[in-house]
């Protein structure tokens, strides 16, 4: 990994939704809002094309430098499968308690992303169908993993499980299709 600051720029930034999601009113809002604004400007001045980012393209740092989705930390990727661990801060909150419906197919598509970058394929979600078994907790390491039900042609079927230990909280199908030559 770089060290070039960005791994600590994505944990401060994840840091920072989760304490937004979680703060009550307070007295500084104008503060932060001007603070905000002031960093927009300064970065809209190195705005860069897709490709030439560091958000979600340095595959050097955790969660690609990304903070799109729920932490997930791979621990064995290959071809075949994907096994790791995952973690929702109180930014991808729902309610109650449990992580919002819609992060959970969120995170199995990345998730299922290391599989197919992992095979050097150039490949796209087709479909991507979540069962929501149990409420997925926020703040708490679970375990997820992903794999291989089959390849047919350029059509790789995916499956994949999210565990708070015995409990599993989400299972997924997937399509991903690989592209042709050529495609954008
Ligand atoms: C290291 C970590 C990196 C993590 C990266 C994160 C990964 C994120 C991945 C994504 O989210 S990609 C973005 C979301 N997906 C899209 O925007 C895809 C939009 N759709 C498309 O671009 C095209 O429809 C697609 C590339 C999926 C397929 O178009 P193609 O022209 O290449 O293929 P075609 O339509 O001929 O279909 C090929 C086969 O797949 C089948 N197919 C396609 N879509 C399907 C579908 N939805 N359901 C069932 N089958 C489907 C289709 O019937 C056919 O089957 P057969 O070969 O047996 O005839």
């Amino acid at each position: 990994m770089t060290d070039d600051g960005y791994a600590e720029l994505t944990s401060a930034l994840r840091g920072f939704l989760d304490a937004v999601a979680t703060a009550g009113p307070h007295d500084q809002v104008q503060a932060l809002t001007d603070d905000l604004r002031r960093w927009t400007a300064i970065l809209a001045e190195s705005r860069q094309e897709e490709g030439k980012r560091v958000f979600g393209e340095r595959f050097d740092l955790p969660d690609r430098g990304q903070t799109l989705t729920p932490v997930f930390a791979p621990q064995v990727v290959t071809t075949s499968k994907v096994e790791g661990t995952a973690w929702f801060g109180d930014y991808f909150h729902g309610s109650n308690g449990a992580a919002h419906g819609g992060t959970l197919p969120l995170l199995f598509d990345e998730v299922f992303g290391h599989i197919a970058v992992e095979r050097g394929s150039r490949a796209r979600t087709a479909y991507l169908h979540t069962d929501f078994r149990s409420v997925t907790p926020i703040g708490v390491d679970l375990q997820v993993r992903a794999w291989v039900e089959r390849a047919e042609g350029r059509k790789l079927f995916l499956a994949a499980d999210l565990r708070d230990g015995e409990v599993v909280c989400a299972e997924a199908e997937a399509l991903f299709v690989l592209l042709r030559d050529g495609a954008p």
